[in-house]
């Protein structure tokens, strides 16, 4: 990327790309009236309509609306010491994969310098509001990656054309526009096949591509630990395989050989083709490098949470769409000091920190990647087992931007990428976030949607206390109140309570310990021995490890 990211560089942009959406309460129909690049805009809107008798829907974006406006997003104070934003920022700029990879010199996405975009998008009738929201977030992932956004345009078609994506009139109204605006790159808000790309590119003359290279782009430059990275790389190298450049066809095509035909043979293959076998090779080999190496890290990740598991430390995972405030709202739990950031995909690192209940019960608290609507299926596959943080969770607290457009459709998306996992089954605490910018009648329609949801802010602290309230509630409470002696020669029992803060009260005799605690019925077999009069609690001695351990049930076993 060779351009300043576009969030601190409106001073240098002439009137006419100034973000609008910055003003706190721009409808669209303002928004447009009052766009200072009216007349590209009517040129626009002049080119589409005219062509269309269909009426094609036009719309125009000073930028990114799917990011909260610069006047809300400030003033942060609450978010942690921000210990790697400018680590992160002076790394933000090395962009390609790996050296290794160097004279695969036909990738098109590592070469990406989104500098001035075009976006396109396709809508069916009737869906006119979600292609905006679409695009504006296409729009937002677009400036996160470092680009700057001139234009959306979208056509009304029943389904997008198999050759050009959009229209093929329609196709050069578009290489109009982008040569009206002086626009370098087009990016199309859906992922287009390979021949759609290649035919677009060759109409348009610029560089075209996805909203899946987008978010690509994206993971990679933020992706820190090197799971993440390992798992970034892969996602791309699966998304570059089939788009390897075409040029190898067309060149085997001009040899006279007969491509296509499978099994055509050694005599069809021409030197552009062996060139690209040789990359797809390279690709290969390095994909399966990269999966080795997940996998071991995939095992760390297991044996820590499994470790959890058997610590019977309750997890709690904090999942949601992008920029809904998940950091934010662990920073004002934890103070946890995980990057916020006013941009998309933020986080890529599960972080997971510890905290308790008011009543000192010990839980997990997991930070986790964003979610977002067509999230390129090669990145769900990377990142899975992270997202298996998710599944494996005993609660979900689902945060929602409470102030988006479109809280619907986040709740679904992220719904969806939960089934993937395996996590349907997890309670569900759902919080609306950024209660602090909605008013009551938003909030009236929100309830209606979600009755049980609890509205926080993690700006102002609104609603966290209730939201702590809902998460101790939830959280697998231990089914067993014991009175303990622990004799001073086990104090690796009286630690072990103390860590999994079962400890309700203590006090020290002579020989012993005396300790009230709270346990699961799989960790009352530990304390065998220790329990005072245990027939005089309800259910203990059916509790199964009771029973398992007890000499009478194993000799009749
Ligand atoms: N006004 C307001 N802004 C908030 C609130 N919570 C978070 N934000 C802002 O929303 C933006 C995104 O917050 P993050 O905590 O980074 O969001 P995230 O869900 O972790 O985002 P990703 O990691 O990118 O998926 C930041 O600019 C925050 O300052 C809130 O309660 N009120
Ligand atoms: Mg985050």
């Amino acid at each position: 990327m060779t351009i300043p990211r576009t969030r601190t560089d409106s001073p240098a942009l002439p009137d006419d790309e100034q973000r609008s959406s910055h003003a706190a309460d721009d409808s669209p129909a303002e928004r447009e009236a009052s766009a200072p690049g009216n007349a590209a805009l009517d040129a626009v809107d002049r080119v589409l309509a005219r062509a269309d008798g269909t009426r094609a829907a036009t719309t125009v974006f000073g930028s990114a609306q799917a990011l909260q406006n610069e006047a809300t997003a400030d003033g942060n104070d609450i978010d942690g010491e921000q210990l790697d934003r400018e680590e992160r920022r002076s790394l933000q700029r090395v962009d390609g994969l790996s050296t290794e990879l160097d004279d695969v010199t036909e990738v098109e996405y590592r070469q990406l310098r989104l500098e001035k975009v075009v976006l396109i998008g396709v809508f069916a009738a009737g869906t006119l509001d979600d292609a905006e929201n679409s695009l504006h977030e296409l729009a937002a992932l677009a400036e996160t990656a470092g680009a700057r956004v001139l234009d959306g345009v979208l056509q009304r078609r029943p389904y997008p054309d198999p050759a050009t994506y959009l229209g093929r009139g329609k196709v050069q109204e578009l290489a109009e526009i982008v040569t009206s605006r002086n626009a370098d790159t087009v990016i199309a808000d859906t992922e287009l096949a390979p021949s759609q790309r290649r035919a677009l590119e060759d109409a348009v003359k610029v560089k075209v591509i996805d909203r899946t290279a987008v978010i690509l782009d994206i993971f990679s430059q933020h992706a820190k630990s090197r799971e993440g990275k390992a798992q970034v790389e892969l996602a791309q190298l699966e998304y570059l395989l089939p788009r390897l450049r075409g040029w190898g066809e067309s060149m085997s095509r001009q040899a006279g050989g007969q491509v296509g035909g499978a099994g055509s043979g050694m005599g069809s293959r021409g030197p552009g083709e062996t060139k690209i076998e040789l990359d797809r090779r390279r690709i290969h080999s390095r994909m399966a490098k990269l999966r080795r190496e997940i996998a071991a890290m995939k095992t760390g990740r297991d044996t820590k949470r499994a470790s959890r598991e058997r610590n019977a430390v309750p997890s709690v995972a904090i999942a949601g769409y992008t920029n809904a405030g998940k950091s934010s709202l662990l920073n004002r739990v934890t103070r946890a000091g995980v990057l916020v950031e006013n941009q998309l995909f933020a986080t890529l690192d599960a972080t997971v920190r510890r905290t308790e209940t008011d009543d000192g019960r010990p839980y997990t608290l997991a930070d986790t990647v964003g979610f977002v609507r067509n999230l390129p299926h090669q990145l769900v596959e990377a990142f899975r087992s992270t997202l298996e943080e998710v599944a494996s969770s005993d609660v979900i607290v689902h945060v929602v931007d409470a102030s988006h457009p479109d809280p619907v459709a986040q709740l679904a998306t992220v719904r969806e990428v939960i089934g993937d996992v395996d996590g349907r089954d997890i309670p569900e605490i759902i919080a609306f976030n950024k209660a602090d910018l909605v008013d009551e009648s938003k909030k009236l329609e929100l309830r209606g949607l979600e009755p049980d949801a609890v509205f926080v802010s993690a700006r102002t602290g609104e609603g966290v206390d209730d939201l702590l309230e809902r998460i101790a509630y939830s959280i697998p409470m231990p089914e067993f109140e014991l009175d303990l002696v622990i004799p001073y020669s086990r104090g690796d029992l009286v630690s072990y309570l103390h860590d999994r803060g079962a400890v309700l009260a203590i006090s020290h005799g002579e020989e012993a310990s005396r300790v009230r605690a709270r346990l699961h019925a799989d960790q009352v077999g530990l304390f065998e021995g220790c329990i005072e009069h245990p027939e005089s609690v309800p259910g203990l001695m059916a509790s199964e490890p009771f029973v398992r351990n007890r000499p009478d049930a194993r000799a009749a076993g």
